[in-house]
């Protein structure tokens, strides 16, 4: 049954080696990718994330810089830390993270960031791009879950493809992606009519509506590949744990293969954070992808 396990430690792994190799070569060439995380707040969870991604970047050798603003902090003096962080030649990469406090308009901040250093592809012009089909930053997510799909399933050409939500951040660039790469796709949401049915059609589902188990084996033909994006923190037996948007052990036996939350999606996230942070290096200093 192990094998049905898709290992995004292990992948998350693979691609930060490769990373590695990437920032080598542009070090060799003088320049020496950065990364800027700009934190307002107190979150736990957001000060947690921020440190990994700091780690991980410092660990295949891109510079981090870390921005922390109090929660009370102004829209306009995150602006003007985004200005200055877009004024800086030597940043780029810069990522805002997510949720800021209720009194700052997210769009308003994500709008502000140079969209050729926009790492997490959340700016109108990179959404714009992908959807037209051109080569932008790509949000990270759904840029590791397609990583994943193509290391269990190889060519993804005419699967039907289920996105359970329908977020900008997650559902639709999945969707997006998935009909790049020539899916027939399907996107459900909390409107949706007998969704399970229209689920249960599916070769690939990837479940982002941030509810616990909420995905059942009725939801799973057998032999699709599931791809569980939910990271939801629940009190189970007097003690505090993560599980997915999918009943893992329910679906585990119906799937022919499936991720594990953790240890699936959330560390490819970061790792693809590290591979678009490259990509912008190299933009910017007018490379292509060989050089
Ligand atoms: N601008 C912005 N960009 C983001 O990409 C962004 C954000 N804001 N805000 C918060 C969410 C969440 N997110 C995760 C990244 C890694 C794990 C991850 O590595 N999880 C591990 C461990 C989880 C744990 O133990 O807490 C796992 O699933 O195995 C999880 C969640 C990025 N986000």
């Amino acid at each position: 049954m192990s094998s049905k396990l898709i290992d995004g430690k292990a992948a998350s792994a693979r691609v930060l080696a490769e990373v590695a190799a990437d920032v080598a070569v542009l070090k060799g060439a003088g320049i020496e990718p950065a990364l800027a995380v700009v934190l307002v707040g107190d979150d736990p969870a957001s000060h947690v994330y921020v440190r990994n991604k700091v780690l991980r970047a410092n660990e295949v050798g891109i510079r981090s810089l870390e921005y922390r603003l109090g929660a009370d902090a102004s829209a306009e003096a995150v602006l003007e830390v985004v200005a200055g962080l877009n004024a800086d030649a030597s940043v780029n990469g810069i990522l805002v993270q997510l949720p800021l406090p209720a009194h700052i308009d997210e769009t308003r901040v994500l709008q502000a960031i140079d969209p050729a250093k926009d790492v997490d592809g959340f700016h109108s012009e990179n959404v714009g791009g992908l959807s037209q089909g051109r080569p932008v930053l790509t949000p990270c997510t759904p840029a590791g879950c397609m990583r994943l799909l193509r290391d269990t399933l190889g060519d993804l050409s005419g699967k039907h493809a289920v996105v359970v939500g329908r977020s900008n951040i997650v559902g639709k660039p999945m969707a997006a992606l998935l009909l790049a790469a020539n899916c027939s796709v399907t996107v459900l949401h909390s409107r949706s009519v007998k969704p399970e049915k229209l689920c249960g059609q599916a070769d690939i589902v990837v479940a982002a509506v941030g509810r616990p188990r909420m995905i059942g084996a009725d939801w799973i033909k057998p032999g699709a590949v599931v791809i569980d994006v939910g990271i939801n923190r629940i009190d189970e037996d007097g003690r505090s744990r993560l599980v997915g948007d999918v009943d893992f052990d329910a679906v585990l036996p119906v799937a022919s293969a499936i991720t594990p939350v953790p240890g699936g999606v959330g560390p490819m996230t970061i790792a693809l954070l590290m591979q678009n942070t490259v990509t912008a290096a190299r933009q910017q200093h007018g490379l292509t992808a060989q050089e």
